[in-house]
C-alpha cells in the first residue's frame, strides 16, 4: 500500500502524521512512504530523517494526497476537500460532529474516514485521544495561569496564592484524560480545585487518585453554576464520544464569573461546552473577552508543543495504520472491534451513530456497510 503524509495546515499546527520511526514500520511490512517535503520540520525531523529509513519525499501536498491511505494529524480544512475520492482511506482526526461540511464531503466522495478520536477500546477507553488529551489537559492550566496575568488581561491572581493569601480556583468540568491532567498540574501548582463529571463513579476514583485533595461534584446545573461563579480558572473538558459537546456552562454562568477570570474550553475540537464561546480561535489569536472573561478555545492545543505531542500521537496510532496497510482495511476493520468503532464515514454512509445524529442523517453499522460490498 502506498500511505501518504501531507503537511498539515492549519494554524499553528507543527505536529506531523508520522515519525521516521513509523516509516521504519510500515516499510518493513512492505509499504511506501511519500512524505510532502517539510512534513515534520515542525517537530524536528527533516527530509533526510525520513529517507533515511526509506520515505520518498514529495514536492506537493497532492503528491502526498495521491496515495491509497492518507494519515493526517487535524481534521482537513477546506482546502484539502479537493483531494478526497472514492476508496481512499482517510485516518486522522476528524471532529466530524461540528463540521456538517467536511462530513457532506467525505459522505458524496465516498471516503473511508477513520476518526482517532472514536476508535475505542472495549472498556470505554479512547486511546487514539488520550496521549493529546494528556496533552491538553496539561496545557490548559499553564496557558489559564498565563492567562490570569495582568498583562494579559486577567485578574492578576497567581494559582498557588502565598502563604496569608488565597489560593486561585480552578474548576475543571469533565473529569476524565484532559480533566485528571489538569488537575494534576492545577494541584502542582498549588490551586483549589474542583471537578465536575456526570459519573458518579469516576468521581471516586478521582476522589481516591488525588486523596481527597480535590473537590467532586457531581454534574449538574446547580453544581455547575455556583462553581462556576467562584472560578479563577475553568477548564471545559467534557466529552460524550463522537457527538457534538454538551453546552453546560451557559452565558449568565459566565456574567457571574468575576471579571478577567480565564475560560479555557478543551472540549472546543467537539464544538464547545460553553455557552458564549462562539467561534475557535488560532494560536495566533488564540483568546477573546466578553463579560469580562478571557474566551481560550483553540482547537489544536497539542499542536503548540509538537515535539512532544508527535511522539505520543504516533506510538498509538503507528500501529493501527501498519494493521489498515497489512490487512486492507476491510479485513482489518473485521479483525478489530476497536478500530471499526473509528470509521465515520463508508461508502458514502455515516457508520457513527453520534456524527449521524449530530447531522439528522441515516444511520448505517459498519458491518452493515462491509457485508452489502462483498
Ligand atoms: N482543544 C484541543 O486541542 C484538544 C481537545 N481535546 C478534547 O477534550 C475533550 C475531552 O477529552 P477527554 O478528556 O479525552 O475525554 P474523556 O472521555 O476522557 O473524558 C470526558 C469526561 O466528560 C464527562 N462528561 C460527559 N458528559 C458530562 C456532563 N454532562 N457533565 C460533566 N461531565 C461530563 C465524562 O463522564 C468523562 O469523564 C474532547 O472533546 C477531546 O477531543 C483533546 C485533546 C486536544
Ligand atoms: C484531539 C485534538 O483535537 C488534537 O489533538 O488536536
Amino acid at each position: 500500500m502506498i500511505v501518504g503524509i501531507p503537511k498539515e495546515i492549519k494554524n499553528n499546527e507543527n505536529r506531523v502524521a508520522i515519525t521516521p520511526a513509523g516509516v521504519a514500520a510500515l516499510v518493513q511490512n512492505g509499504h511506501s512512504v511519500r512524505v510532502e517535503t517539510g512534513a515534520g520540520q515542525g517537530s524536528g525531523f527533516t527530509n533526510e530523517d525520513y529517507t533515511a529509513v526509506g520515505a520518498e519525499i514529495v514536492a506537493t501536498a497532492a503528491d502526498a494526497w495521491a496515495a491509497d491511505m492518507v494519515m493526517k494529524v487535524k481534521e482537513p480544512l477546506p482546502a484539502e476537500y479537493g483531494y478526497f475520492r472514492e476508496g481512499l482511506i482517510l485516518f486522522t482526526y476528524l471532529h466530524l460532529a461540528p463540521e456538517p461540511e467536511l462530513t457532506r464531503e467525505l459522505i458524496d466522495k465516498k471516503v473511508i474516514a477513520i476518526a482517532y478520536e472514536t476508535i475505542q477500546l472495549d472498556n470505554g477507553a479512547l486511546p487514539l485521544l488520550m496521549p493529546m488529551s494528556e496533552v491538553a489537559g496539561r496545557m490548559s492550566v499553564q496557558i489559564g495561569a498565563q492567562f490570569l496575568e495582568k498583562q494579559y488581561g486577567g485578574k492578576g491572581v497567581l494559582l498557588g496564592g502565598v502563604p496569608g493569601v488565597p489560593k486561585g480556583e480552578v474548576v475543571v468540568i469533565g473529569g476524565g484524560i484532559v480533566g485528571t491532567n489538569a488537575a494534576k498540574m492545577a494541584l502542582g501548582l498549588g490551586a483549589n480545585v474542583t471537578i465536575i463529571d456526570v459519573n458518579a463513579d469516576r468521581l471516586r476514583q478521582l476522589d481516591d487518585l488525588f486523596q481527597g485533595r480535590v473537590q467532586t461534584l457531581i454534574s449538574n446545573s446547580f453544581n455547575i453554576a455556583n462553581a462556576v461563579k467562584k472560578a479563577d480558572l475553568l477548564v471545559g473538558a467534557v466529552l460524550i464520544p463522537g457527538a457534538r459537546a454538551p453546552r453546560l456552562v451557559t452565558e449568565d454562568m459566565v456574567k457571574a464569573m468575576t471579571p478577567g477570570s480565564v475560560i479555557v474550553d478543551v472540549a472546543i475540537d467537539q464544538g464547545g461546552s460553553i455557552e458564549t464561546i462562539d467561534r475557535i480561535t488560532t494560536h495566533d489569536n488564540p483568546t477573546y473577552e466578553k463579560h469580562g472573561v478571557i474566551h481560550y478555545a483553540v482547537a489544536n492545543m497539542p499542536g503548540a508543543v509538537a515535539r512532544t505531542s508527535t511522539l505520543a500521537l504516533t506510538n498509538v496510532t503507528v500501529p493501527y495504520a501498519v494493521q489498515l496497510a497489512n490487512k486492507g482495511y476491510a479485513q482489518a476493520i473485521r479483525d478489530n472491534r476497536a478500530l471499526a468503532k473509528g470509521v465515520n464515514v463508508i461508502d458514502g454512509k455515516v457508520t457513527c451513530k453520534a456524527v449521524a445524529d449530530a447531522h439528522n442523517l441515516p444511520y448505517a453499522s459498519v458491518e452493515e456497510v462491509l457485508l452489502v460490498k462483498n
